[in-house]
């Protein structure tokens, strides 16, 4: 059986086939920002993407993910925390079967219904694949959704639910923007972490936003129409597809911002 988010292949089980679950830099974990170090050497992020870079959106799953032509530097990844270039290959999302929960990051506990994670590579390596697994390979942004008023730019991706609603299933998805998913403000914390999932690798330079964008309470619930399950296979929702957060193991968490 192949890992999951219920009792018998969740998050408590992958330890068994991916022994890295118990490593020293896993991810997510519970921000708390009165113990984040303010960092005054931390640049702004310096996030460019191109709309032409869209790609398709897809089932996989686990998620619904949104795909980008990664052969150029188009859509790219600078500054901030890291060093170099990091090209943004998918961004993809986690939420609950309730408005109270989903996210993966959590802050002094709090946990929001959802969270976006935009996926990017470090070019100093030759491909995706290649920098995945290296500790410095992988940037993700993370940005927390909240309940509030409609999000318009949200809306665009949601409309293509109905034709991914079952595992395996993507269409073409062309000239969305991701940048219109980020909050105004782009203050951040940022450590050293790991994939979420499966291979679960401590290759991520994790890079969170303070500040959440909004969804309303239908758009949330428009996410939980999505199935974890194939065509044909008894309909199992997606809910709930978030890592709990795990132990910090001495790492220090910084803060861009006072
Ligand atoms: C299924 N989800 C992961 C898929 N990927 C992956 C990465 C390396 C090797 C690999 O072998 C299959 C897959 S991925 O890099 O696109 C990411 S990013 C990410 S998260 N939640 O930490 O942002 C989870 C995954
Ligand atoms: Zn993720």
């Amino acid at each position: 059986m192949s890992w999951g988010y219920k009792a018998n292949n969740g998050p408590q089980k992958w330890v068994e086939n991916f022994p890295i679950a118990d490593g020293v830099r896993q991810s997510p974990i519970d921000i708390v920002p009165g113990q984040a170090s303010y960092d005054a050497g931390l640049k702004p992020l310096n996030l460019k993407y191109d709309p032409s870079t869209c790609l398709d959106i897809l089932n996989n799953g686990h998620s619904v993910q949104v795909t980008f032509a990664d052969d150029t530097d188009s859509s790219r990844l600078t500054d901030g925390p890291i060093s170099g270039l990091y090209r943004l290959k998918q961004f993809h999302f986690h939420w609950g079967a309730s408005d109270d929960k989903g996210s993966e990051h959590t802050v002094a506990g709090t946990k929001y219904p959802a969270e976006l994670h935009l996926v990017h590579w470090n070019t100093k390596y030759a491909s995706f694949s290649e920098a995945a697994s290296k500790p410095d390979g992988l940037a993700v942004v993370g940005v927390f959704l909240k309940i509030g008023g409609e999000n318009p730019n949200l809306q665009k991706l949601l409309k293509a639910f109905d034709t991914i609603k079952s595992k395996g299933k993507q269409t073409s998805f062309a000239n969305f923007d991701p940048s219109t998913l980020l909050p105004g403000c782009l203050d951040y914390w940022t450590y050293d972490g790991s994939l979420t999932t499966p291979p679960l690798y401590e290759s991520v330079t994790w890079i969170v936003c303070k500040e959440p964008i909004t969804a309303s309470s239908a758009q949330m619930a428009k996410f939980r129409t999505l199935l974890f399950s194939a065509d044909g296979a008894a309909p199992d929702c997606m809910v709930n597809n978030y890592r709990p957060p795990q132990p910090l193991k001495g790492r220090t968490v910084r803060a861009s911002f006072k």
